[in-house]
């Protein structure tokens, strides 16, 4: 049904505005209040009063200067207009749900419209929403919670909430031995988990020392999270406290949970009092914490492990908003309106912010501002669209109108929690034409004062916490690299593919182009090979994704998008077949495997001239390990050139079949585009008239755009006996020539490999990757 929308009286809003004042005054909220509601609902579907409806109010765009009598718009969804056959009168039937709740608020603030002039102003317990709610407490309320929340002043606050926290403990603990009475369920939010214990949960002991509460103690219990990382059990204690934090751990070591159990337990701590703040003031509702993440991949699975750390529980959770590009921005409008947790790219989320719709203002009382990936986000080339947000979030900008926030108290409120397995310089640095690599990474006092410089923390010296300062790579990550002549990339690619089949592997390269490459030609040598790269539409890309989660033995290609953060179990193999530009993004391309404690492998194919550049890069990499310079070799996978004379007949025809049709799907779109084009002119196209006349044919990508042109210009019926050929290729048994069943001393079982069947022995003979040892979860 789509929602019906009114015009907001004048006389209703201040109404309204007066009510809010009057339900602030007394601090009740209807809907958190422990005594229960008396009133029955209306029935399913019953008829109501125009103004009985549950009206949401439409936001305006920020910038709107000039409202010329317009107060607003308010809107409603699921609500039937009925109009009565007899004497033609309008009503409107809606479902119990709304009903309900309009009913109950109605009560709720009639009830407190009564009672106004006799309760005691009660305390909000987190900060007001805006200046307006102050009103009815006295100064010392106002200095109270005005004051900037420092750790000093904060210490206190948590020690109280140490002592709720360790009664809690123990009456989950009496719970369990069955010596305390049962919650009154529903009483608050945390009412019963204690009670359901499912038999599958596991004991959360080893959390103890944090403190945390048992609605979020339950939900690990129920992911099956026994203990906390490294990184959670240092970050999580002094986020708690109140802290500024710059996290580094490596990749896969569980930094999302580092801040979002922080701010879970913030969300549950003040979810009363927030909710009351923000019922007394709906439109105004303030999110506790926005998340700012490099790619929309991550996002959306920042977003998906928060709330599986929700979703275990019996909690009402937050509600979560992911705005990134690439999909409905109406859809995420709508979302944010109601928002607890933003989780969004920065290019989107300031578009979003740009448009108005009241966003900035909510923005700018976030209690948490997480910067994921951090050194990704900061560098040059990503930071314009940050800074802008941050500026914002700062009231720097001074085109925003109507302020009436005072920015200092706002900001100082304001956490900033920093994380990221690599703090590097020089981001933008790239391989030099013969083969190096740039891309240094900082120690621990450059990349403080970085971010220092970049970041505005509330406290002069935010927390720096590197659990791992000797080692960035996971302990679980073997690494290797393969050597071939730079033309034969491909072939050597498939090569290795042969030799790990049924294995989750991810493929990076340095460009669209060579994704868009070799996907066919994967596809068409049989292999599950998916694509990833930042063209694609957005919905293709979550698909790709989720596929590559879903199927065990599948292949991802992917650009470096997929290189930041993307946790997808049971990757066990990560290929470079495009050597990293940087040291941090060899770092990130290899932490997609060997996460949470697995075991996984990093191979690199390399070109001859690139061999000693990858082995300084990697020996750098590794020399993280107490500073000093590490003498770590990455070893060298001979892959049997037998074996790979073998596969090239098939290899070559798979990459012209994928060229071919590459060549004819690029021809197609160019010829379009000329054609559109002539057609703007008003002139006629021909395209091979246009490549003959063509000026300055020659010279680089001369010789590309050729063979492009000789592969488009192919029929139809010859792609058809290629892919014929092809299919009949890898039908057939490989011969090996010395014996068709072991090579090399019998360790390789060349038909099992090409059956798809695992022999570890391959790469254990030459370097011992270890992949068959390596038992993989998840
Ligand atoms: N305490 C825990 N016990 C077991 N598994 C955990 C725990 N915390 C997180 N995990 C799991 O570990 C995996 C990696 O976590 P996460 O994605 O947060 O790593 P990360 O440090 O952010 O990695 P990256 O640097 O690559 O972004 C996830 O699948 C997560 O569910």
């Amino acid at each position: 049904m789509t929602p019906i929308e009114r015009k907001r009286p004048l006389a209703s809003k201040n109404a309204a505005v007066k009510a809010r004042k009057r339900q602030k005054i007394a601090g009740g909220d209807a809907d958190y209040r422990s005594t229960p509601q008396t009133s029955a609902p209306a029935a399913n579907g019953s008829k109501v009063r125009l103004d009985d409806l549950e009206w949401n109010e439409v936001a305006l765009p920020d910038r709107l200067d000039n409202y010329e009598g317009f107060f607003g718009l308010e809107e409603i969804d699921d609500v039937e207009v009925v109009r009565s056959a007899t004497d033609g009168r309008v009503s409107f039937k809606t479902a119990e749900r709304s009903t309900a709740k309009s009913t109950k608020k109605r009560k709720a603030s009639e009830g407190q419209q009564k009672d106004s002039n006799t309760r005691e102003p009660q305390p909000v317990v987190d900060k007001p929403s805006d200046g307006e709610e102050w009103e009815g407490f006295s100064s010392d309320d106002q200095d109270q919670a005005q004051e900037p929340k420092v750790p000093a002043k904060a210490a206190p606050a948590r020690a109280d909430k140490k002592q709720k926290k360790k009664k809690e403990h123990k009456k989950g603990a009496e719970r369990a031995n069955g010596t305390s009475e049962p919650r009154n369920r529903g009483s608050n939010a945390f009412a019963g988990l204690g009670d359901e214990v499912q038999e599958d949960d596991v004991n959360t002991s080893a959390w103890d020392s944090l403190e945390l509460s048992q609605a979020t103690l339950s939900s690990l219990s129920r992911l099956k999270f026994p203990r906390p990382t490294p990184i959670q059990s240092a970050a999580i204690p002094e986020i708690l406290d109140g802290h500024d934090v710059i996290g580094k751990a490596s990749t896969g070591s569980g930094k999302t949970l580092a801040f979002g159990i922080p701010i879970l337990e913030h969300y549950l701590e003040s979810k009363t009092g927030r909710r009351k703040a923000s019922q007394a003031s709906e439109d105004t509702h303030a999110p506790l914490a926005l998340i700012l993440s490099p790619t929309r991949e991550l996002a959306h699975q920042i977003t998906a492990h928060l709330t599986a750390l929700c979703s275990h529980s019996s909690f009402d959770g937050p509600s979560i908003a992911t705005v990134t590009g690439g999909l409905s921005i109406q859809k995420q409008q709508r979302l944010l309106s109601k928002a607890d947790i933003i989780i969004g790219t920065p290019g989107r989320l300031w578009e979003v912010i740009s448009q108005g719709q009241g966003l900035l203002k909510r923005l700018q009382k976030i209690m948490f501002l997480v910067v994921d990936e951090a050194d990704r986000l900061l560098s040059e080339g990503h930071f314009k669209e940050v800074e802008e947000i941050l500026n914002v979030l700062d009231k720097d900008d001074e085109d925003i109108e109507n302020d009436d926030i005072d920015s200092s108290a706002e900001q100082q409120q304001r956490q900033t929690l920093v994380f990221s397995a690599t703090f590097h310089k020089g981001l933008q640095q790239k391989l030099a034409a013969k083969g190096k690599f740039g891309g240094e990474l900082m120690d621990k006092r450059e990349s403080m004062e970085y971010l220092l410089k970049k970041l505005r923390f509330r406290e002069d010296k935010p927390k720096f916490i590197d659990v791992n300062p000797v080692e960035q790579m996971a302990q679980g990550l073997k690494e290797g690299l393969v050597e071939c002549a730079g033309t034969e990339k491909d072939l050597y690619l498939y090569a290795l593919l042969t030799h790990y089949p049924n294995t989750r592997t991810l493929i990076f390269t340095n460009s669209i182009s060579a994704v868009r490459r070799l996907l066919p030609f994967l596809q068409n040598l049989n292999l599950p090979a998916l694509g990833l790269h930042s063209q694609m539409p957005q919905k293709a890309r979550l698909r790709s994704v989720e596929q590559f989660t879903a199927r065990p033995g599948s292949i991802l290609v992917a650009t470096d998008v997929a290189a930041r953060g993307l946790d997808i179990p049971g990757v066990q193999l990560v290929i470079h077949y495009h050597l990293p530009r940087a040291a941090d993004m060899y770092v990130h391309r290899s932490g997609r495997t060997a996460r949470a404690e697995n075991s996984g492998s990093s191979i690199l194919i390399c070109a001859p001239e690139e061999v000693a550049g990858v082995r300084r890069l990697v020996a750098k990499v590794h020399a993280r390990r107490g500073g000093s310079d590490s003498k770590y070799f990455i070893r060298s996978l001979d892959i049997d050139r037998r074996i790979v004379s073998k596969l090239k007949p098939r290899a070559t025809l798979a990459k012209k079949i994928a060229d071919t049709e590459n060549a004819k799907k690029q021809k197609k779109s160019e010829d379009n585009w000329m054609r559109e084009a002539a057609e703007d002119l008003g002139v006629d196209y021909d395209s091979e008239e246009f490549e003959g006349d063509a000026p300055g044919r020659r010279g680089r990508g001369a010789g590309r755009r050729k063979a492009e042109r000789v592969a488009g210009a192919m029929s139809k019926g010859e792609v058809q006996a290629m892919k014929a050929e092809l299919r009949s290729l890898l039908a057939q048994r490989v011969n090996v020539g010395v014996s068709p069943r072991y090579l090399t001393s019998g360790a390789v079982d060349v038909d099992a490999l090409l059956r798809g069947e695992r022999n570890g022995e391959f790469l254990g003979e030459v370097g011992g990757l270890g992949l068959e040892d390596a038992p993989v979860k998840g």
